[in-house]
């Protein structure tokens, strides 16, 4: 089993809030996040996918194929949009780092098996000291 990476990027607005909470429990649970006016992040996202290597082509997948599906699924949808208005698989979902990965997760999967490699991990970060990373369980 080997492991290949591939990193990509996307600039977003969002805001972390409830619709049915009050805007000073908002603020009191997620601070400035909350803002109603929005607020941005330069994401960093990390994909890593998981198989055998090709004999013949010594490659797990070829990274432009990952970057063409990340990019198709995930960062057109997302770079200089709005998370919480504009991107169709995050409508109705909180749009924390968590949330926002394990979506991606879920997203990406089926595009990867269909390659015959296994999706790993998705690491997302938010900002430079903030990142998670889900395995998908
Ligand atoms: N569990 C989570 N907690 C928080 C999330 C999140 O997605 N999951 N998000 C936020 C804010 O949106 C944002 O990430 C916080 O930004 P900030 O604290 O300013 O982060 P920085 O790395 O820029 O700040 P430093 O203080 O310089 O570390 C909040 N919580």
């Amino acid at each position: 089993m080997i492991y290949i990476t591939r990193r990509e990027r996307f600039c977003a607005a969002h805001k972390l809030h409830r619709e049915d909470w009050s805007e000073e429990k908002n603020e009191a649970v997620f601070g400035y996040c909350s803002n109603p006016n929005w607020h941005g992040h330069n994401y960093e996202l990390y994909v890593t996918v998981k198989g055998t290597v090709n004999p013949e082509t010594g490659f797990l997948i070829d990274l432009k194929l990952m970057k063409s599906i990340i990019n198709t699924e995930v960062i057109d949808k997302m770079d200089h949009k709005n998370i919480n208005l504009d991107v169709d698989f995050m409508q109705g979902k909180m749009a924390s780092t968590e949330i926002i990965a394990m979506e991606i997760f879920h997203v990406l999967k089926p595009h990867f098996e269909q390659e015959n490699v296994q999706l790993h991990s998705v690491k997302l970060y938010e900002t430079e000291n903030n990142s998670v990373e889900y395995f998908g369980d």
